[in-house]
């Protein structure tokens, strides 16, 4: 897969218009080198004192081994004495993720460590086993319930190891995030209807339990494996799905390396399935993970300053009243992000852009007449009246590219491409009811902004998006949340 990346990349750089490739391709450093996890807020050593490593492509942050940081783990160790190693999911800016063998139960597991400084797979693990017992709040359709797919915690324990004490808990297997599926193709149109559905469902679920996920993005939206592997020893997983792909870690200066860090870098197994391969099978078995960053809005204060949403995915109301608490209404401008992506080829606004243009790009797509008059004011107040401490948004101070309008960016960012390669375009109707389903999920005022139940009213879940789930639905529901 890593190799994929850097063929659909160099693709991108000699022949961005005739390749199929997200045109975006700063994805291709958030997959594996997000910069969410070497962000300076993660560091905890001044960096003149941090070992330096040389770069390994699709290798989490290696300086992050370290005190603090997170557990040097290889293939084939068994932790907790239970579990063996097996292979590579991912990682995140807190975590490594391990496909691991539960030696007890005979199964596979994904077993999540946690970095030692942070207690965000801690609050991960209290979410999730809350979720299981509270009540729902909200009338909330039965017939959905048991769609509603959340991830379980299996087992939850500590493990210490050279770098601290590291939270973990394991929890079902799942075959690969949707950000990784859309990175060279599209999803057929009533694949991303079911994905859409489901998503929306989810976090509606979420809401309805006074839950705010507070992360929402395509990498933490996964599908769910569809092919059983649990009657494979290790042994047999090597054989059928090949050996981790590892890269032996070395560091700058030639010293040999410490026990901090593992001897070798292993790179994230991928499914190698694209959005193309997609079925409604693998669709209706969206799951959302990663809830490090989830919070009950009654009960604690998530201030805008504090979110951790990508820039791109992030809530205007973040940016400009960064010292008021966030609220669901965060969420649902984030699922109106993840929704675009799920139906078009390129982002909504730009990954990896800074706070300013990312703002720019939203009044562009939105029309600025629609930014509530006290935003209005702080974005176009004078350079002179900008304090160093204040970090509201003010218009980029270079020249960039305008950003078309919402209607332009449909024609221009999802409909263009699915002509240009071969995909069935959205007919106008349902292009309409997209479009208002957009404009109500993205407005910038929190308080004007769809709600989700609102949102799963809208004329194309009801017509759409709701029965294409329904109808992958009939046999099943996947796992249950019951
Ligand atoms: N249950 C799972 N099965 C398979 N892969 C998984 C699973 N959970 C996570 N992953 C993979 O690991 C990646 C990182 O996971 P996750 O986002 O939970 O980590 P994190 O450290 O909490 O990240 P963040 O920096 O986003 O907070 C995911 O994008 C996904 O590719």
């Amino acid at each position: 897969m890593q190799r994929l990346y850097q063929w659909t990349a160099q693709l991108q750089l000699h022949d961005g218009a005739s390749a199929l490739v997200r045109s975006d391709f700063t994805a291709v450093g958030s997959l594996h080198n997000s910069p969410r996890c070497c962000s300076p807020r993660r560091l905890s050593m001044p960096s003149a004192t941090r070992i330096k490593y040389k770069w390994i492509y699709g290798a989490e942050n290696l300086e992050t081994y370290e005190p603090g940081g997170y557990h040097p783990v290889t293939t084939d160790q068994i932790i907790h004495n239970r579990y063996r190693i097996t292979n590579k999911l991912g990682h995140g800016g807190y975590s490594t993720i391990w496909l691991a063998h539960d030696q007890e139960r005979q199964q596979y597991v994904a077993l999540k460590i946690g970095m030692s400084r942070f207690d965000s797979v801690r609050r991960e693990i209290a979410t999730l086993r809350a979720l299981e017992k509270r009540p729902c709040s909200l009338k909330w359709d039965p017939a959905w319930m048991k769609c509603a797919v959340l991830p379980r915690v299996l087992d939850a324990f500590d493990v210490t190891g050279p770098n601290g004490v590291y939270a973990c808990y394991t929890l079902a297997p799942i075959q690969g995030d949707l950000q990784e599926a859309l990175f060279s193709g599209m999803f057929h149109i009533p694949v991303a209807r079911t994905l859409a559905a489901k998503l929306m469902l989810t976090v509606s679920f979420l809401h309805a339990h006074g839950v705010c996920h507070g992360d929402i993005h395509l990498q933490n939206v996964l599908v769910e494996r569809t092919e059983p592997i649990d009657h494979l020893s290790v042994e047999e997983y090597w054989e059928t799905f090949g050996e981790p792909e590892t890269e032996p870690i070395e560091r700058e200066d030639g010293k040999p390396l410490t026990s901090n860090v593992p001897p070798v870098a292993t790179l994230a197994w991928s499914s190698e399935k694209e959005a193309t391969d997609l079925t409604l099978e693998n669709a209706k078995r969206l799951v959302i993970s990663d809830f490090g960053e989830a919070f009950d809005p009654s009960s604690k204060t998530r201030l805008g300053k504090d979110s951790h949403v990508p820039l791109a995915k992030r809530a205007p109301e973040a940016f400009f009243e960064p010292d008021q608490p966030l609220s669901y209404a965060s969420d649902v401008w984030s699922l109106g992000t993840a929704i675009w992506g799920i139906i078009g080829m390129k982002n909504l606004f730009s990954d990896d852009e800074p706070q300013n243009s990312t703002v720019a790009q939203q009044i562009d797509l939105l029309g600025a007449d629609h930014l509530p008059p006290k935003w209005k004011s702080i974005w176009q107040r004078p350079q002179s009246e900008i304090l160093v401490e204040d970090r509201r948004p003010h218009p980029p101070e270079w020249k960039r590219e305008p950003w078309p309008p919402l209607n332009t960016a449909f024609e221009k960012f999802v409909q263009k491409y699915r002509r240009e390669e071969g995909y069935v375009p959205f007919e106008a109707d349902e292009t309409a009811a997209i479009l208002a389903l957009m404009r109500g999920m993205l407005r910038f005022d929190p308080k004007e902004r769809l709600t989700i139940e609102e949102a799963l009213q809208s004329e194309w879940m009801v017509k759409w998006a709701l029965p294409e789930l329904r109808e992958a639905m009939q046999s099943d529901c996947g796992q249950s949340h019951e």
